[in-house]
């Protein structure tokens, strides 16, 4: 693989701050959490600390809601210009990274937190999961053992919904996957009206092409404003994909319609096994070949430590 950029080198394009540095950054400039928003935090996630949220959540939230605004003023002075109203367009935020890296509960946190402000209240959180293709297909192209791989989503019907989405079409509504039964659910929709943000999270969205596929004309990030990449070590991306799906067992496996019913009543270690497996012919291979080259592709680098803490982050000089 060839990186033209890293996030250290002396001429890098990222601007690196450690937690402490990112903390102090806009300590005045952020709006306390209340009692009721720290409780409704942690139901998104126990385990996140409310040090976290205030050191490195609250002011990321405050980055992104001083560049929407920017873009909402950009909107105004196009409008001036032209003489005319166009219709609002959303703000897209992209968030990439690996499978388990912890995409949707940051990009679940991050909606929380714009939420706040009174110029961007609507945030909405679409995942791509709802592009792949159902299952039938898969099976007939022969790639059930490749989702989540680049050939596994029909990428122009996401484009197609990002494209209205971003010429301000005031409701558009996506598939929906459902973890629990593996497969796209016939009949659902998810509906956005009239966001002011959209969170738009998955391990494919800021990829370029397809496995030897042509390159399309239009890719997904062309409809970014900014994107993040939730980066980490590879052991500990692998860890939590064994500890969620020990977890999974107790839970989610349980249910009768589960995919994964059959793995309820595996000990641990056959578990891990079973994961391990998973693991190691699907999302480890599509790691490093689809997502993993995407990385500095991002606006943020968020590096996460082995117990999900944001060590360092690498924002994109403007
Ligand atoms: N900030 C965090 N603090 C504590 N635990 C976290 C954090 N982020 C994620 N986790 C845990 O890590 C695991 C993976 O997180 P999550 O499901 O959000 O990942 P994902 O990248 O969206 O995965 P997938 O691509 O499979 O949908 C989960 O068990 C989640 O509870
Ligand atoms: C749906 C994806 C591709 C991405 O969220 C992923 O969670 C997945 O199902 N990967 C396939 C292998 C696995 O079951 O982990």
């Amino acid at each position: 693989m060839i990186s033209y950029y890293s996030a250290h080198k002396p001429y890098s394009p990222y601007i690196t701050l450690n937690k402490q540095e990112w903390a102090a950054l806009s300590p005045g400039s952020v709006q306390p959490l209340s009692e009721q928003e720290i409780s409704r935090l942690q139901g998104i996630n126990e385990n996140i600390s409310i040090d976290e949220v205030s050191s490195v959540y609250l002011p990321l939230s405050r980055l992104l809601n001083l560049y929407t605004t920017a873009s909402q003023d950009l909107h105004s002075v196009t409008n001036l210009f032209l003489h005319k109203k166009t219709s609002k367009v959303p703000y897209i935020i992209g968030m990439a990274g690996s499978v388990a890296v912890g995409k949707s509960t940051t990009a679940r946190l991050i909606q929380a937190l714009l939420s706040r402000w009174p110029n961007h209240p609507k945030v909405e959180l679409l995942t791509t999961d709802g592009f792949l293709y159902p299952n039938r297909v898969l099976e007939e192209k022969g790639i059930m053992n490749r989702k989540g791989f680049p050939e596994s989503y029909d990428t122009s019907k996401l484009i197609r919904f990002l494209a209205d989405l971003k010429s301000g079409v005031s409701e558009v509504s996506a598939p929906v996957y459902s973890h629990l039964v593996y497969d796209i659910v016939e009949g659902e929709r998810q509906v956005i009206s009239n966001p002011d943000i959209v969170i738009v999270e998955g391990i494919n969205v800021l990829q370029v092409a397809n496995d030897g596929r042509e390159i399309p004309e239009v890719f997904v990030s062309d409809f970014f404003d900014f994107s993040i990449y939730v980066d980490a070590k590879e052991d500990d991306i692998f860890n939590w994909y064994i500890e969620r799906f020990k977890t999974l067992r107790s839970t989610a496996f349980k249910d009768p319609d589960s995919y994964f019913r059959k793995y309820a009543d595996l000990s641990d270690e056959e578990a891990e096994r079973v994961a391990e497996k998973i693991w190691k012919e699907i999302n480890e291979v599509n790691l490093h070949r689809n997502i993993l080259p995407t990385k500095h592709r991002a606006d943020l680098i968020l590096h996460k430590g082995k117990n999900h803490g944001v060590e360092s982050l690498h924002l994109r000089k403007k």
